[in-house]
C-alpha cells in the first residue's frame, strides 16, 4: 500500500483524561463518580430566573462567528489545495479525519469549486436520513448567495427527493444510491461518489462498496467518463478498506476545531439509564442555560422513560437549573419530530436531546456542549424476517449491548462542534478498553432478503458478490429461500429474477410489501393494498398524547375493526378521503390524526400507484369485501403469522417464537385465533403489532409451498 498522508499538525486531540481529582454528584438520583473534576465550567454568577436560582444569561459573550468565519476555522479548511490535488490524482481515496474536522460539509464543496466533477454530479451518501437532510441544509447555507436546498445542493431520501436539474451536490441515504444503481449499474449521473461514515458498515453501505467499485471498473473498461470514489470516516480500519479498494491511497486530516474533555466513571454502573439522569442533573445544576446536552440511550421506550424522569425531576422544588426543553430522537418518530431537534431553544432555556444512535454520526446540533454516553446500543438481530423499509415495521428482535470504541468516539464527537465540550462516558476507562474496536458490520447479522433481491436485479447472486466481509452462508441461503417462496426467483441458485421478481424491484419498498401489491389485483383489492402498504411506509398517522390517551382512543373507536389494526387504519384513511378539503384540518384535530402524515400516506400511495400502472396492473377495489385484502396480505407476510396457544400467548408459525399482542393494538384483549403481524417490538416481552386476523384454511390455499416446506401445522 502507498504511504499514508498526514495533513496538518494541529494536534488538538480530545483531552481531559489525566486529572486524578474526583468530584461527586450530590443531586438525586444516585450519585455517579467521574475520574475527572474538569467536567464542568467554573461556577458562574447566579441570577434569579423563573423564581429559581440560575446562571447568568450571557454565559458566552464571544461574538458569534459568521458562517464563512466558521468554515475558515475548520481544520480541513487550509488543507483545501492539498486535498483537491489528492482527489484529482487518485481514482479512489480514503479520507480519515476527526469528527468535526469538516469532512462532510467541506469536501463536496472543495470538489465542486475545483470542478473535479466536470459535468456530472457529486453524490454523498449518509447512513441516515436525518444526517442527509441536515447536512444538505447546512451546505446550501454555506454556499450562500440565496442557495436553497433542492437547487445546487439537494438531497434524496426515500419518498422525498429535493433535487432539481441544477443539483450538483446531492446528499442521499445509502439506500437511495443503491436503488439508483438498480436502474443504472454504471451510475452515470455521478462523476464523484463519496461514501461517508463508512465505519458504520450499514448493509446498504457494504453493498455500495461493491457496486461503486464495479461501476468504476465498468466505466474504465468502456472508456466512459471516470468515476471517482471517496470513502470517508473519522474512525475506520484504513488497511482493511484500502485492501478492498485495490490498495488505494489513504489520507489523514488531523485536528478538531474545539477540544472535548473526556470523563469516565470511577466504577462500573449497571443502571446506565439512572446514571444518565444523575449526570444530566449534575450538569444542569451548574452549567449556563445555553449549554445544551445530548444523551445517548438505546431505544424508544428507554428514551421516553428517561425524558419523563428528567421532566418530573426538573419540576421538583429543590432542583436548581434553567427551564428545560426536552427532545427525544429515535427512528419511529415522524420526520418533523426528528428535525425539531435542530431548532434553537428559547433564550435562557437548556435543550436536552435524548437519542438513539441516530445522532451518533454526521450530525451537528448547534449548542451541544455536553454529551452523556450510556455506552449502550441496540443490536438489531434480524432473525425474524427481512428488514422492512420502515424502521418501526422492521421485524427484528432487538438486543441491548455495549457499543464499540468507534461508536464511543463518534458520540464524543457530537460535542465540541461549535465550542469546546465535554463527554461523560458512563463506563470506566478499563470498560472502554475492553469494548470491541469496530462495530460488527450489519451485513454479518441482518436478514439479507431485500439486499439479495436488489443484487439479483444487478445480476449478482449474494453468494458470489464481492463483499468486503462476506455475510454468513446461512443468511444468504435463508434469504434466497425466502425469495423463492415470494416467487421472485425460480430456485435458490438462480441469478435471474422471474417476471414477478423484476416487478417487485420496481417498488422502493420491502419485497414482502411489493409482493402484496403485485398480488392484489388478482384479489380485487389493489386500491386497499396500496393504502395499507403506504400506511406501513409512512410515519404513524395516529397522535396519542399521553395526557389525552383515553379521549383519543374513544374518538377513534368508530374506526375500529375486528379484523385488526391495518383495517382500522384503512377505515381512517377512507373516512379522511371523504372529508371535504376545507374541513380536513378540523377533522384531523378532532380525531387525533396527524394531518401531515396522512397526506404523506396519500403521496406514497400515488407514487406506488404510478409504478403499478407502469407494470400494467389495473386498480380495483374490494369495497366492503375485506376478506380479499386479508387474504392478499398472506401472499407477502406469510412468515409473520402467529397462533394463539395459551394464556394470551401466541406462537409464530415460522420460527416458533413466543409473542404477545401489543397493548396499542386494537386486538389487544380480544385473543383472535390467528393473526398476521407487521411489526415486532421487544421490551421486557416480545410484542407483535400491526395485526390482521386471518383464517387458518387461507394459509394452506394461498401459500401451499410454504406450508409444505416448513411443515406448518395449524390447529
Ligand atoms: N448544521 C450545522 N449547524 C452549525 N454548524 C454546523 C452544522 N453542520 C456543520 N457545522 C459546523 O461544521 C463543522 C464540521 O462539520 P462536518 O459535518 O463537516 O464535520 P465532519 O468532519 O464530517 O464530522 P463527522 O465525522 O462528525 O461527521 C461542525 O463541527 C460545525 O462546527
Amino acid at each position: 500500500m502507498d504511504t499514508k498522508y498526514n495533513i496538518g499538525n494541529n494536534n488538538a486531540q480530545m483531552n481531559g483524561m489525566n486529572n486524578k481529582n474526583k468530584f461527586q454528584i450530590r443531586d438525586k438520583p444516585t450519585p455517579i463518580l467521574f475520574g475527572n473534576k474538569n467536567g464542568l465550567p467554573p461556577s458562574p454568577k447566579r441570577m434569579k430566573l423563573n423564581g429559581k436560582e440560575n446562571k447568568a444569561t450571557i454565559p458566552n459573550n464571544k461574538p458569534k462567528l459568521s458562517i464563512q468565519e466558521q468554515r475558515k476555522k475548520l481544520p480541513i479548511f487550509d488543507k483545501r489545495n492539498k486535498l483537491i490535488e489528492l482527489v484529482q490524482k487518485h481514482k479512489t481515496l480514503i479520507i480519515l479525519g476527526e469528527t468535526g474536522s469538516g469532512k462532510t460539509t467541506q469536501i463536496p464543496q472543495f470538489i465542486y469549486s475545483a470542478q473535479i466533477h466536470e459535468n456530472g454530479k457529486i453524490g454523498v451518501t449518509q447512513p441516515r436520513r436525518v444526517a442527509a437532510i441536515s447536512i444538505a441544509t447546512r451546505v446550501a447555507a454555506e454556499i450562500g448567495q440565496g442557495t436553497q436546498v433542492g437547487e445546487l445542493v439537494g438531497y434524496s431520501v426515500r419518498f422525498q427527493d429535493e433535487t432539481s436539474k441544477k443539483t450538483k451536490i446531492k446528499f442521499m441515504t445509502d439506500g437511495m444510491l443503491l436503488r439508483e444503481a438498480i436502474f443504472d449499474r454504471q451510475l452515470m449521473e455521478y462523476n464523484v461518489i463519496i461514501l461517508d461514515e463508512a465505519h458504520e458498515r450499514t448493509i446498504h453501505t457494504d453493498v455500495l462498496f461493491g457496486i461503486v467499485k464495479k461501476a468504476q471498473k465498468l466505466r474504465e473498461n468502456r472508456d466512459l467518463p471516470p468515476l471517482k470514489i471517496i470513502i470517508m470516516s473519522a474512525t475506520m480500519d484504513v488497511d482493511h478498506f484500502s485492501q478492498y479498494f485495490n490498495n488505494c491511497q489513504a489520507v489523514y486530516i488531523e485536528g478538531r476545531t474545539y477540544p472535548v474533555s473526556l470523563h469516565y466513571t470511577v466504577k462500573p454502573h449497571d443502571d446506565y439509564e439512572a446514571a444518565c439522569v444523575a449526570t444530566f442533573f449534575k450538569i444542569h445544576k451548574d452549567a449556563p442555560p445555553d449549554h445544551d446536552v445530548l444523551i445517548f440511550l438505546t431505544g424508544q421506550e428507554e428514551i421516553e422513560t428517561c425524558a419523563n424522569r428528567i421532566r418530573t425531576l426538573s419540576k421538583q422544588p429543590d432542583v436548581i437549573g434553567p427551564p428545560l426543553k426536552i427532545y427525544t430522537l429515535y427512528a419511529a418518530q415522524s420526520h418533523s419530530q426528528q428535525m425539531s431537534i435542530f431548532q434553537p431553544s428559547p433564550a435562557n432555556t437548556r435543550k436536552v436531546i435524548i437519542s438513539t444512535n441516530i445522532a451518533e454520526t454526521s450530525v451537528t446540533i448547534s449548542g451541544i456542549k455536553y454529551v452523556i454516553d450510556s455506552g449502550m446500543d441496540i443490536l438489531q438481530m434480524c432473525n425474524f424476517r427481512c428488514r422492512t423499509f420502515h424502521p418501526t415495521t422492521g421485524l427484528e428482535t432487538l438486543k441491548v449491548q455495549r457499543i464499540s470504541q468507534e461508536q464511543a468516539w463518534q458520540r464524543t464527537g457530537r460535542a465540541g462542534r461549535d465550542s469546546e465540550g465535554h463527554c461523560y462516558r458512563l463506563y470506566t476507562r478499563s470498560q472502554f478498553e475492553l469494548m470491541r474496536k469496530a462495530t460488527i458490520p450489519e451485513i454479518q447479522r441482518a436478514n439479507l432478503c431485500t439486499v439479495s433481491l436488489q443484487l439479483l436485479s444487478l445480476g449478482f447472486h449474494s453468494m458470489h458478490f464481492n463483499f468486503m466481509d462476506k455475510p454468513p452462508k446461512e443468511s444468504i441461503t435463508a434469504a434466497s429461500e425466502h425469495l423463492v417462496l415470494l416467487g421472485a426467483v425460480e430456485n435458490i441458485a438462480s441469478v435471474v429474477l422471474t417476471p414477478i421478481g423484476k416487478k417487485m424491484n420496481k417498488f422502493p419498498i420491502d419485497p414482502h410489501f411489493s409482493k402484496i401489491i403485485l398480488s392484489a389485483s388478482e384479489f380485487g383489492c389493489l386500491e386497499e393494498a396500496l393504502i395499507v402498504v403506504a400506511l406501513m411506509s409512512a410515519e404513524s398517522i395516529l397522535i396519542t398524547p399521553q395526557s389525552k390517551r383515553e379521549q383519543a382512543q374513544q374518538v377513534r373507536q368508530k374506526f375500529h375493526s375486528a379484523y385488526g389494526d391495518l383495517v382500522t387504519l384503512l377505515n381512517i384513511v377512507r373516512e379522511f378521503n371523504s372529508v371535504a378539503q376545507n374541513n380536513r384540518k378540523a377533522w384531523c384535530h378532532e380525531h387525533f390524526i396527524n394531518m401531515k402524515n396522512i397526506l404523506h400516506v396519500k403521496e406514497i400511495k400515488d407514487q406506488l400507484e404510478e409504478i403499478c400502472c407502469k407494470c400494467g396492473l389495473s386498480i380495483n377495489s374490494c369495497g366492503g369485501q375485506l376478506d380479499q385484502l386479508r387474504k392478499c396480505l398472506i401472499t407477502g407476510l406469510f412468515t409473520n403469522v402467529a397462533e394463539l396457544y395459551r394464556d394470551k400467548q401466541y406462537i409464530t408459525l415460522d420460527k416458533r417464537n413466543t409473542v404477545q399482542i401489543h397493548p396499542s393494538s386494537v386486538l389487544h384483549g380480544q385473543l383472535p385465533h390467528l393473526v398476521i403481524f407487521t411489526e415486532v417490538v421487544q421490551t421486557n416481552k416480545c410484542y407483535i403489532r400491526g395485526l390482521t386476523t386471518i383464517e387458518s384454511k387461507w394459509i394452506q390455499d394461498i401459500v401451499p409451498e410454504y406450508v409444505k416446506s416448513k411443515n406448518i401445522k395449524i390447529s
